[in-house]
């Protein structure tokens, strides 16, 4: 095991019943990083993060949270903050008592105002769980994981049911715990969030790891794509082009090049090219690849 990994899954197995569910799963974590593990649905990612947080029992395998078993509640839990799916509050409990309750199970210690403040709930100190929206309970969620400020925060599809300044919220606090020292464990199905935060991803499909790199090792396998729009009884450009409903794409290796000789040629012509974009390999289009079969 590397000397500064957080987390060391080797050869992680998981099965319910006969339905083998995570299969020789290898990934580490470093100190500072942001891993985000991703994959299509029913991929094994909440499972695999179940076993890392100590909620689950590896069928085979081995996993180390800090060097210890996750298993240990008592050296591990008070180092890792965890936000899962759904935590199960208490509907008739305000947010100041839940989140005075989750804190005492931490082990940690913080102010109920600090973490309130944090994930922007001040507001609905005194509300009950059940009268919280979606979003507001998602936010309560999170205040679980990072009351006290752990070392490491486990983050199970933080942003799903939050609005776009929710997101930002959200997205502004893991920075500050970032700045702060905190290792991020992410899944989620929003992908340009990856894309934008990950220092490195891993890509799971039926149960295995199909890739993992930083973004640009992710994506540099594949083409840039160039797409535009002809007006009608447009000559074609003399690149090599498909025609994808109605518009044109040029898969490329070379982007800069080929937009130099497109515009070149737009311009001698005086053809228009109408919703033009042009952009590197995005990583659903690796997504995309990872899961066809
Ligand atoms: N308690 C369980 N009993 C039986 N099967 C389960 C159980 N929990 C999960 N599974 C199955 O294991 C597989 C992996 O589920 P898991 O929740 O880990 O996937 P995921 O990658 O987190 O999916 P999603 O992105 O949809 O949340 C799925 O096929 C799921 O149906």
């Amino acid at each position: 095991m590397s000397a500064s990994a957080v987390i060391d899954v080797d050869r992680l197995n998981l099965s319910y019943g006969d339905f083998h569910a995570v299969k020789d799963l290898s990934f580490r974590v470093e100190r500072g990083e942001l891993y985000a593990l991703l994959g299509t649905n029913g991929a094994g990612k909440t499972s695999a993060l179940e076993v890392i947080e100590g909620h689950r029992t590896a069928s085979s395998g081995a996993v180390r949270v800090f060097g210890e078993s996750p298993t240990d509640r008592r050296a591990v839990r008070p180092r890792m903050g965890i936000m899962l799916q759904e935590s199960g509050f208490s509907p008739d409990l305000t947010v100041t008592e839940s989140v005075r309750l989750i804190g005492r199970l931490t082990g940690r210690s913080d102010t109920v105002d600090r973490v309130l403040d944090l994930v922007d709930l001040t507001g609905k100190a005194g509300t009950r769980v059940s009268q919280l929206s979606g979003g507001e309970k998602r936010r309560l969620d999170f205040a679980t994981a990072v009351y006290g400020g752990p070392e490491l925060i486990v983050l199970d599809e933080p942003t799903t049911g939050l609005d776009v300044q929710s997101r930002d919220a959200l997205w502004a606090a893991v920075d500050r715990l970032r700045e702060d020292g905190a290792t991020i464990v992410l899944t989620t199905h929003y992908l340009e969030e990856a894309q934008q935060r990950a220092d490195r991803i891993g890509l799971m499909h039926q149960g295995t790891l199909r890739q993992e790199g930083t973004v640009v090792e992710l994506t540099q396998a594949l083409p840039s794509v160039i797409s535009f729009a002809l007006p009608v009884g447009a000559p074609e450009p003399p690149i090599d082009i498909a025609r994808v409903n109605g518009s044109f794409h040029i898969e490329t290796f070379g982007l800069q090049e080929d937009l130099y000789r497109l515009l070149g040629w737009a311009h001698h012509t005086g053809v228009e090219l109408r919703e033009l974009q042009a952009g590197p390999t995005r990583l659903d289009d690796v997504f995309r690849a990872i899961s066809r079969d």
